[in-house]
């Protein structure tokens, strides 16, 4: 089971809360927009008083000059009633027109602050949902939303207060009618409640599977090469068949439970209808009713029809948005797990001298139960590199991950100059941090602002220098030279090159710590060993940790941890470590041969 708060997508946050609770949470966005929707509301009431208007302006026509037959009076009210129609057909337009701009802008609120909040998320968050999960929440989730802000939500005000004056002005005009008008309201509630609670539930299950077909296309994307090699594309286009089916079959499904819905909201005013005109058309041969009275009483109630059968839609898509919100608010809700303490000191580059110490570091990844880090004890001095050496799977790039706080310790403390890292502001040591990873991640934008993308306000001298250090050269050869865009996760480049422009965004700037996960994997022997040259003269300035596979890569560190499932067995020389302990010289037995000893120990195996 997933750790609680972790806002895992299995586990929606607020289960048990009343459908509409998340919506309503939701409302702070229209604030903003309060008098724009004041206004936009104002002018639909005025177009739908324009229109009710209208049928008490024909019974006048009716029961006044038509009875009397006189010409001029019918002139002026048929004015009248034509005024009345051009006023409602105006304020009709003015409010679409102002009403498109204010939705855009809500769901563009929402969706910045999802962004913003997805960024604040720690990496386990990330680790556990789906990337077509979060997709489907900036995307279609909120264009939903907006549907629902904009339109829907308008409309059902606009059409119960329509109802209430409709049916007000029924039971005026003859009350036994009215009040039968009125009672149909009474099976419209029990319909549309039955269809609220069940369209709510295949909502939510349809935009779950929308968000797991995006993963699946979106898995397919960066895996194409792979997929391709391995000929799995039947398979693959197998799982998505299966996964576009069940989506599609939820979609027939509400597509028609609103159907049968519509039919049955239809059916309620017509029936009604029928019996008023019978029940009409006997009250006025009775001369209960004028005859104006009567057209009044069927045009107005006609007027009620497009209200009740819009009411399937719009509780079709306030439902939608309700499990939309729903789905955004797993994510609003999630909580940043790794944020600054209430006084974080923001330590300056200059005032670091670089000790970093693990004191009985323990970590366990969230949702889990055995530990994968246990009581580190490690101590980086100012200025030295230790290399971590282990068996793939022990902890190594886990261990690299809470320098920066990637992950949190969930035992014991690291400190940098003797400060707990949890107390130092999170900016700022992610500033002294410089970072690259193992599968090194480039970004669809140019050379120069990947390089810069930690330190933005790097010069041109900084980033040459890195680019050199990291024997990066060739990025001024590319066609745009720093300026040229590198594809979607720097595909275009190969993995030797993608790997030597993370290293230099890593060194750029001199961080006072570095944090490299087996920086040189990628590279050939020859273009190896020139990094290795240029790196080692970083790593006389900085205090480092490296993780390393290759035997050859241990020349750059003064002395080697191993790392033995999660636990620090032994730390020292690199020749000290060969010659007294056998892990050390089984875990490096299946690499290549290391750098001949010298005054920092090492021998070649
Ligand atoms: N996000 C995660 N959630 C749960 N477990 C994880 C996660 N990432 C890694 N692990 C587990 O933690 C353990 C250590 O992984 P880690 O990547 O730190 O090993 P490593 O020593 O760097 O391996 P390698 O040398 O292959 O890169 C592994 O058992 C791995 O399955």
């Amino acid at each position: 089971m997933p750790a609680e708060g972790d806002g895992d997508p299995a586990c929606p946050v607020d289960a048990g809360r009343h459908p509409l609770h998340n919506l309503w949470r939701l409302r702070h966005y229209l604030r903003p927009h309060a008098a724009e929707f004041g206004w936009l509301l104002l002018a639909g009431l005025a177009a739908t008083g324009a229109g009710i208007a209208v049928p008490l302006v024909a019974q006048r026509v009716v029961d006044g000059p038509v009875a009397r037959q006189d010409p001029a009076g019918l002139f002026r009210l048929a004015g009248l009633a034509l005024l009345l129609g051009l006023v409602e057909a105006l304020l009709i337009f003015i409010r679409r027109w102002v009403q498109s701009s204010s939705s855009m802008r809500i769901e563009a609120a929402i969706r910045e602050d999802v962004y913003a909040h997805l960024q604040r998320l720690p990496t386990s968050f990330h680790d556990r949902w789906q990337s077509g999960q979060l997709l489907s929440r900036v995307t279609s989730d909120l264009s939903v939303l907006r549907r629902f802000l904009s339109f829907g939500l308008f409309f059902l005000i606009l059409n119960l207060v329509t109802y209430l004056a409709v049916v007000t002005l029924l039971i005026r005009l003859h009350p036994a009618l009215g009040l039968l008008v009125a009672a149909s309201a009474v099976p419209l509630f029990l319909i549309s409640r039955r269809f609220a609670r069940h369209y709510h539930a295949a909502s939510r299950r349809m935009q779950d599977q929308q968000g797991d077909v995006a993963t699946l296309v979106e898995e397919t994307a960066q895996g194409l090469r792979t997929m391709k090699a391995y000929g799995r594309g039947p398979e693959l286009a197998a799982r998505f068949a299966t996964g576009a089916r069940a989506l599609h079959d939820t979609g027939v499904g509400k597509g028609r439970l609103l159907a049968r819905t519509s039919a049955l909201l239809d059916l309620v005013p017509n029936l009604t209808l029928g019996v008023v005109l019978v029940a009409g058309a006997a009250a006025a041969a009775g001369g209960v009713l004028t005859i104006g009275e009567l057209v009044a009483f069927v045009s107005l109630q006609l007027m009620l029809i497009w209200p009740v059968q819009s009411l399937g839609w719009i509780i079709a898509n306030g439902q939608e948005a309700a499990t939309a919100a729903d789905r955004v608010r797993e994510v609003l809700d999630t909580p940043p797990a790794i944020v600054d303490a209430p006084h974080a000191l923001a330590l300056r580059r200059a005032d670091v001298r670089g000790r970093l110490r693990f004191e009985r570091v323990s970590f366990r990844y969230p949702g889990t139960t055995a530990p994968v880090l246990r009581e580190i004890d490690l101590t980086v001095e100012p200025g030295e590199t230790v290399a971590l050496v282990g068996a793939t799977g022990c902890g190594k790039s886990t261990l690299l991950s809470l320098v920066p706080r990637l992950h949190e310790v969930t035992g014991g403390r690291i400190t940098l100059d003797g400060h707990d890292l949890r107390e130092l502001r999170l900016s700022a040591l992610r500033r002294l941090v410089g970072v690259a990873f193992e599968e090194p991640t480039l970004f669809s934008m140019s050379v120069w602002e990947n390089l810069t993308l930690g330190r933005p306000e790097a010069g041109e001298d900084e980033v040459r220098a890195a680019l050199a250090l990291a024997q990066a050269d060739f990025a001024y050869e590319l066609p745009w030279g720093l300026a040229t865009r590198v594809g979607e996760q720097g595909l275009s480049l190969s993995g030797g090159q993608r790997q030597r422009l993370a290293l230099a965004r890593a060194v750029l700037g001199r961080p006072a710590l570095l944090v490299l996960d087996d920086p040189l994997s990628a590279l050939d022997v020859h273009t190896e060993a020139l990094v290795e040259t240029a790196l080692k003269r970083v790593l006389r300035t900085t205090t480092a940790l490296l993780v390393v596979h290759r035997p050859s890569t241990i020349a750059l560190a003064d002395r080697v941890a191993l790392l033995e499932e999660g636990r620090i067995t032994a730390v020292g020389r690199h020749s000290e470590l060969l010659a007294a302990v056998p892990a050390y010289r089984a875990v490096l037995s299946a690499g290549p041969a290391p750098a001949p000893p010298g005054d920092r120990g090492l021998v070649r195996s």
